[in-house]
């Protein structure tokens, strides 16, 4: 048997789009190639790679979509001359949240995928859902509400697992399927997240939940780093089968699928490891640590930082670490982020990032007064729905002018993530004293990360909210590094 000469494939399965990456052993990067659900795979008639449900709350995307998407991610490697028979060790991440319901006999199916047809054809008939939530989905208020009963209140679950009930959460949504399609949850052997779902792909049999996407389902003790007996009981029956073991977010599952070696060419040898949420991912990938402040502008947009001691509150999210086993992470989440941008872009920059970003300069910081909340559906944080502008007299607008409302919108976003995270105490380091929560680091980095961090003038914004931060507390200037 070949051994590969050590390059990394790395993937992301993320709202929008499939992501693979391949470097070399010294980390240069070698090709990279994009899957776009909605281009790509118009079949689907996804729109930004998820079907609305009527009532607006109801979010889903096509299982099948994946899968695709992965196969003709891959075909797109081939086709950009890289060896994947060099390909020594792969991992990825998923949007978080998302689960993947298999049907009785999948995993036999999925072991023996012959390399002849593709796999979104073999797993045709392997899902119990076609349709699967994923982060966007707010329909499970009531599970919420049954969860946190269950658990002895909000602050009694959020002790537990890092977060009071949120509708995404996945313990949520499996209670909803059971309770809305209980002949399916029961016809169910294995329920994925998006994460581990992918890796399952590569591996070519079910693989295991990380700790860290797994503390963003309500249903696992992130102390302890094992599901929660009493919450799973409060979602649905036979749960702990169906979800199977939980691992350290590094592990090394095995090789990858016979599948893959002869359809693609990999190696027997190349080795799967366990794949994360991609906030983890994240995480991992700037190399954060202790005192640094991240920001993911994806679909969703997201503050997170590394974190020593887990303090869940009512508000945001505490995740295992998927780095360091004794550390955790804080998170918290907006979901009007970039979809709200790209709306405002095509009302008010005609279409045009550039003209979206010429708006921002010629608007002064503060906007004159003028400020607005953005809020097209349902936000996580707070939550709250509808579009509320107010002007230098702190009355109500109906409207601004189109460069004030591109400011009002990406001011607004940016003041809400510093009001929000300050009120969970993140602080920039030296404002009032040391970094967030009180670690002891001389100065705070903002890393920023995701699809709208390649706009510098969108990137500004945040530089500015920090500078008064520097005004207030006299502390050196805040660094920011784009990753893309
Ligand atoms: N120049 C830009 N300015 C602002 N936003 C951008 C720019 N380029 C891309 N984006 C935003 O990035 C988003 C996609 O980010 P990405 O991190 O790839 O998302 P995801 O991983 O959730 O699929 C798009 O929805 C788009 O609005
Ligand atoms: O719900 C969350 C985090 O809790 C989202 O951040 C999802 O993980 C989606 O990520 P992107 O596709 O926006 O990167």
């Amino acid at each position: 048997m070949s051994t590969p000469r050590g390059f990394v494939l790395g993937l992301d399965l993320s709202t929008q789009q499939v992501k693979a990456m391949v470097l070399d052993d010294e980390l240069v990067v070698l090709t990279e190639v994009h899957v776009h659900f909605d281009k790509d795979l118009p079949k689907f008639s996804t729109q930004g790679g998820v079907h609305i449900h009527e009532d607006k709350l109801t979010v889903t995307s096509p299982v099948l979509m994946w899968v695709e998407a992965i196969d003709l991610a891959l075909e797109r490697l081939v086709q950009s001359g890289v060896d994947l028979s060099q390909v020594a060790v792969l991992s990825g991440s998923g949007q978080q949240h998302g689960s993947v319901y298999w049907r009785q006999g999948a995993r036999k199916t999925l072991r023996n995928a012959a390399a002849s047809s593709p796999l979104h054809l073999t797993l045709q008939g392997c899902f119990s859902l076609d349709e699967v939530p994923v982060w966007m989905d707010s329909s499970t208020a009531t599970e919420c509400r049954q969860l946190e009963q269950a658990l002895g209140g909000a602050q009694s679950l959020a002790d537990i697992t890092g977060s009071r009930a949120y509708e995404r959460f996945t313990g949520n949504q499996i209670a909803k399927v059971y309770r809305t399609w209980p002949r399916a949850y029961e016809d169910t052997e294995r329920i994925s997240l998006v994460s581990s779902f992918a890796a399952s792909l590569f591996l070519g049999d079910y693989a295991t939940i990380d700790y860290s996407d797994g503390s963003g389902m309500n249903l696992l003790d992130i102390r302890k780093k094992c599901w929660t007996q009493r919450c799973l009981d409060a979602c649905a029956p036979d749960l702990a089968e169906k979800l199977g073991e939980l691992v350290p977010s590094h592990t090394v599952l095995g090789p990858v699928s016979s599948y893959l070696v002869q359809r693609y060419g990999f190696s027997p040898n190349c080795q799967v490891v366990a794949f994360s949420g991609d906030n983890p991912g994240s995480l991992a990938g700037m190399r954060l640590q202790a005192g640094d402040i991240a920001v993911s502008l994806g679909t969703s947009d997201t503050v997170f930082l590394w974190l020593k001691e887990p303090r869940p509150a009512l508000e945001g999210h505490v995740f295992c670490n998927p780095i360091c086993q004794e550390a955790y992470m804080a998170l918290i989440c907006f979901k009007n982020a970039s979809l709200t941008r790209e709306r405002v872009r095509d009302r008010c920059a005609a279409g045009s990032w550039e003209e979206f970003s010429r708006a921002l300069r010629a608007t002064p910081p503060g906007n004159g007064g003028n400020i607005g909340f953005y809020f097209d559906t349902m936000e996580i944080t707070p939550p709250a729905v509808g579009i509320h502008r107010f002007n230098t007299d702190d009355e109500k607008v109906e409207a601004f002018a189109d460069d004030v409302e591109v400011r009002a919108l990406v001011e607004g976003q940016f003041l809400a993530k510093r009001v929000h995270a300050e009120g969970l105490g993140y602080r920039t380091a030296g404002r009032d004293g040391p970094g967030p929560f009180s670690q002891t680091e001389p100065e705070t980095r903002i890393l920023a990360t995701g699809g709208a961090s390649s706009n510098k003038d969108i990137l500004q914004m945040f530089f500015f909210q920090n500078l008064r931060y520097t005004r207030l507390g006299d502390v050196p200037k805040p660094m920011i590094a784009c990753h893309t």
